[in-house]
């Protein structure tokens, strides 16, 4: 089932052409990320999902399941959420309940509820004028599902965010993903890799691709295990015996560094092996990831194009 389609979207601003021709379709239950370079026409594309923007030609067509009054199901925060400073944390909470729809006692309810979950507890009775980036960032996020949105669209989430603000701004859209169908665009493809399922690539206004972020991972390339070991007594001697393990097809080895990657076909078996052994012979691990790398060679040479 899905909640939105496009076909054929675009949007002109005078001689820009914002988006050409776009076909997409948000299905339910999903995280997507609108993933794209500066001005690849992310945040055109869900403005008009939004309804805060009309295309130029082409359509969006919604569910039919779904109330014409976007607000009653639809949350959004924009790319440079704005708020009354003089208003505290709750109040905003609330006058955003009461827009949508909600009772003063469920807006007041809901909005304590939400400031708890977005880490704003304390700062609940406090003018928002004196929050953080990161604070006005959470209460943003909060007040966009307040309403309990069947679709929640974000633009640019976590791009003005220090490292601990986009953690805990992506740790709350891992807990909500499981109640709402999220869309958020970003520039980053590890941001997108941490908390979305699919992706919808865009490139000078126009979609590239939809797809699974794991079918996505698959096609690109197989990711391999990138090591680095305490340097010590058997580090290196270990690196050079790992090709002895069953499964692993080839290990590049950084000369002198005790750091290699291991190239496999069967990532999950291997992965549990080179630990084992590892914590057999005594070596410390200091990095033991499965690198990205080739998604994000794949990225970077899509939007080259
Ligand atoms: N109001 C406007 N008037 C004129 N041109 C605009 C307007 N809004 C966007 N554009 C142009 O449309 C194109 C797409 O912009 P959009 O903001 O949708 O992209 P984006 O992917 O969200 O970019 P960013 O990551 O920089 O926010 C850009 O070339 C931009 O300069």
């Amino acid at each position: 089932m899905y909640l939105l389609k496009a076909e054929g979207l675009s949007r002109r601003y005078g001689n820009t052409e914002a988006l050409r021709q776009a076909d997409f379709v948000i299905g339910d239950n999903r995280c997507i990320a609108l993933l794209g370079p500066n001005g690849a026409g992310k945040t055109t594309t869900l403005s008009i999902m939004a309804g805060l923007l009309d295309p130029t030609s082409g359509t969006l067509s919604m569910n039919k399941e779904l109330n014409e009054d976007r607000r009653r199901w639809m949350g959004f925060l924009p790319q440079q959420p704005a708020f009354f400073g003089w208003m505290t944390g709750l109040e905003t909470m609330v006058t955003a309940g009461r827009l949508c729809g909600l009772s003063s006692k469920e807006a007041t309810e809901r909005g304590k509820q939400l400031l708890e979950t977005a880490g704003l507890k304390e700062a609940a009775h406090r003018r928002v004028s004196g929050y953080s980036g990161g604070m006005k960032q959470r209460l943003g996020l909060a007040q966009a599902v307040v309403h309990r949105p069947r679709l929640l669209l974000l633009d640019e989430p976590v791009s003005a965010l220090d490292p601990i603000g986009r953690r805990d701004v992506l740790t709350m859209l891992h807990y909500w993903k499981r109640e709402m169908t999220i869309v958020l665009s970003t520039h980053v493809l590890h941001d997108a890799e941490q908390v979305c399922d699919e992706l919808i690539l865009m490139n000078r206004g126009s979609v590239m691709l939809q797809g699974e972020m794991e079918h996505l991972r698959l096609s690109a390339g197989n990711p391999y295990l990138n090591i680095v070991v305490e340097e010590g007594r058997g580090a290196n001697d270990w690196i050079g015996r790992l090709e002895r393990i069953p499964g692993v097809l080839k290990v590049e080895a950084e000369g002198g560094k005790c750091q290699c990657r291991i190239h496999t076909n069967e990532m999950d078996s291997v992965r549990d092996r080179v630990l084992r052994s590892a914590l057999d012979e005594g070596v410390k691990l200091l990095t033991f990831e499965v690198s990205r790398k080739s998604l994000e060679q794949w990225f970077v040479e899509a939007v080259q194009i």
